[in-house]
């Protein structure tokens, strides 16, 4: 190890001595390296038990692969340590998630559209079965994607009026796949998913309370938190165990529709997707937002 450490040494003061003086400036005016700011953030209340996991990738939160990552590892981590709760959140005034991030989607090779459909499917369904009871506090415009994180945890308090909420797919030229639709028609049921989802519609957040989509409406995110927490409250005397199979059996169609349909699934993505129509509409719609 002393060789190791002293030939290291004789290296690096060989390269100090011949490196020109300008160089050595240049070295110690350099910035050190951007910190990793983390997509996902976590933080578990101590008396409480319960995990606030706030999304943050500005400015959307578009949901990409890394993020998705992320997140599905927050939550196999909340598993692991028995959590008590968690409220799914974002740092964005104004968006809880665009979504799906376009980008992933459109002209992106082969395996890379592979793995980031795979990272949605796992993530989904570990949030969607998650042991321990999850709110979304949607303190922001939360459409398709944004609007399935939302569908998948198991009460939803927006911040509102103004912001909108939905699964907007059909008007992208796109189709909600099937767990999307399960998702909707258990939180809405079976007339207003085929109505809401055929059109691609948005909600208000006051429409959207109207039909059930969400379950309560507040004027600021201190409000949403607060009532996420109330909400999770409640499970403190329910045994882990029953809530934990209850929420599994109530939620069996979802959870198997994801198990045995995993791999057709992403060939039905993968095919759909790549269509050049579809990739046309996406680079067509991108356009149109970054227009704005
Ligand atoms: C029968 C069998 C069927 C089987 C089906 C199987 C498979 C189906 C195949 C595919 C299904 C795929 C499912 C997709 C679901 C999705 O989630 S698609 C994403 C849909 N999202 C949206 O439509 C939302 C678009 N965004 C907005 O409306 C607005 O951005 C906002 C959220 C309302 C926020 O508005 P705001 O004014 O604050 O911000 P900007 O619009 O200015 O945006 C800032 C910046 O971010 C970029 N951006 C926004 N959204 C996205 C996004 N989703 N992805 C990527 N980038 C996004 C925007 O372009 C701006 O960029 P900049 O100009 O470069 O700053």
């Amino acid at each position: 190890m002393a060789v190791v450490y002293r030939s290291w040494k004789a290296l690096t003061q060989n390269a100090i001595l011949t490196r020109s003086v300008s160089n050595s400036l240049r070295l110690y005016s350099q910035k050190p390296p951007a910190p990793v700011v983390p997509l996902v953030n976590v933080e578990v209340d101590d008396k409480s038990g319960v995990a606030v996991v706030t999304l943050n990738r500005p400015p959307v939160n578009s949901l990409n692969t890394p993020l998705l990552t992320e997140l599905g590892a927050a939550i196999k981590n909340l598993e692991d340590n028995k959590s008590r709760g968690m409220i799914l959140t974002s740092s964005s005034d104004t968006v809880f998630s665009a979504g799906l991030d376009i980008l992933e989607m459109y002209n992106t090779p082969k395996d890379q559209l592979s793995a980031f459909w795979t990272t949605l499917q796992s993530t989904w369904l570990s949030l969607y079965r998650s042991s321990f009871p999850t709110v979304a506090a949607i303190n922001g415009h939360s459409p398709a994607g944004g609007c399935l994180l939302a569908l998948s945890c198991e009460y939803r308090v927006m911040v509102g009026p103004k912001f909108s909420i939905g699964l907007n797919e059909t008007q992208l030229g796109i189709v909600a796949p099937p767990w999307f639709v399960i998702c909707m028609r258990d939180v809405i049921g079976h007339r207003q998913t085929e109505l809401a989802l055929t059109t691609g519609r948005l909600f208000s957040a006051p429409e959207a309370l109207k039909i059930g989509l969400i379950d309560s409406m507040v004027s600021n995110k201190a409000e949403a938190m607060a009532e996420a927490q109330k909400f999770i409250t409640q499970f403190a005397k329910i045994p882990p165990l029953a809530r934990k199979l209850t929420k599994e059996s109530v939620r069996g169609e979802g959870i198997r529709y994801m198990e045995d349909n995993m791999i057709d699934d992403l060939q039905i993505f993968m095919d759909l997707v790549t269509q050049p129509k579809i990739q046309k509409g996406l680079e067509m719609y991108l356009a149109t937002l970054k227009k704005k």
